[in-house]
């Protein structure tokens, strides 16, 4: 799983001699991206090893015995240390926010790249390719989807892993201008969306418009608020249909795939599950915000719980129709609890 540079883990037609050219000339954006992108498919390796071994060593982050809901596992800790410890062997200065306080030691450390990244360098507007290593923070969600990994571990529920992903996300000055989500359960062999603002969405193919509403919500964060924000919906003829499943980061692939909206209307998901899907759906076309409409920051000192909720729509929505129709009762119960939110 790990390699010892970009010509052992890039298996393209272009030489080393090449390759290590557009790397040297690539912007710092480019670079931190194709990077991500390996860094992701390794976790994502990391990640499958530990769930096919079965003991996930789970810890809860919170919550009186029976209410559990913020499980942490033997995957998500191995995970974050791989992509923390990989990303600063190769970029020193970046601020790097894990979600995992505590990591397990990982023998894996990628330092391969895509060159497919590296092509669209030349796209990059000219203000992203002059930003610095110590702007960008660098928000990292090691694996999406706990709640859902311990349930198909312990029913045998297959299925549920596709709803896995690995988010890593790029800010600067408050604001998301890249992406990387892997889906590691996709198919055979899991599939990466990348994407670096102005530069288009990659490894997906964004949807078309579509006759059904189908909305999307979590599937084990239910609360009050949330079905109340999803009845106001079908009331407006918004939501023809909801469906449950979990992770931010597949919750916002469903948007990619015909979807119309991500809607929860509560508190608890955080920046490192937002920041990448943030990222990946603007550039897409699409809009990510709190249930107010209000955009979500990402500088280092954020607030990291996205108390205003989170409603994210598709390209062919229009925002502004969903956020109108949520009832300010529920926008007033989830307040901008900090300027820096
Ligand atoms: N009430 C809550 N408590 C803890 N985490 C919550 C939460 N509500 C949402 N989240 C976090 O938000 C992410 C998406 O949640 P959901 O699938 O319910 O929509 C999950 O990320 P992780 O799986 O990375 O922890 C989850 O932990
Ligand atoms: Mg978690
Ligand atoms: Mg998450
Ligand atoms: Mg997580």
């Amino acid at each position: 799983m790990s390699s010892n540079g970009a010509e052992k883990s890039n298996k393209d037609q272009l030489g080393p001699g090449k390759l290590e050219e557009m790397w040297n000339r690539a912007a710092t954006i480019t670079k931190i991206v194709a990077s991500s992108v390996k860094i992701s498919e390794t976790a994502g390796g990391i990640i499958k090893s530990i769930l096919s071994s079965g003991d996930l060593k789970i810890v809860y982050k919170d919550g009186e015995v029976g209410k559990r809901t913020d499980p942490q596992t033997e995957a998500d800790r191995s995970a974050q240390y791989c992509i923390v410890n990989s990303l600063q062997s190769r970029f020193k200065n970046l601020q790097i926010i894990g979600e995992e306080d505590n990591t397990s030691v990982s023998p894996h450390i990628e330092t391969g790249y895509l060159s497919d990244v590296l092509k669209l360098d030349e796209r990059c507007a000219e203000s992203l390719r002059n930003i610095k290593e110590e702007e960008l923070v660098v928000w990292v969600d090691p694996l999406d989807g706990t709640s859902e990994v311990t349930q198909a571990v312990k029913n045998n529920n297959t299925a549920l892993l596709q709803q896995v992903t690995i988010l890593i996300g790029i800010a600067h000055k408050g604001r998301p201008i890249a992406g990387v989500i892997h889906q590691p359960y996709y198919k055979e062999n899991g599939r990466t969306i990348w994407a670096i603002q102005g530069c288009g969405v990659h490894g997906i193919k964004p949807a078309e418009a579509q006759q059904q509403k189908i909305v999307v919500t979590t599937r084990s964060h239910l609360s009050d608020t949330v079905v109340e924000a999803l009845t106001a919906l079908k009331e407006k003829g918004l939501a023809d249909s909801v469906e449950k499943v979990g992770g931010a980061g597949f919750k916002v692939l469903k948007l990619l795939e015909g979807c119309s909206a991500y809607v929860f209307a509560s508190a608890g998901c955080k920046k490192w599950d937002t920041c990448a899907v943030d990222a990946v759906l603007a550039a897409a076309g699409g809009t990510l915000t709190d249930i107010s409409g209000r955009s979500l920051l990402y500088h280092a000192d954020v607030q990291k719980n996205n108390t205003g909720g989170v409603l994210a729509t598709a390209p062919w929505i229009k925002h502004q129709d969903y956020v109108s129709s949520i009832p300010e009762n529920l926008k007033n119960q989830l307040p901008e609890f900090n300027p820096k939110r």
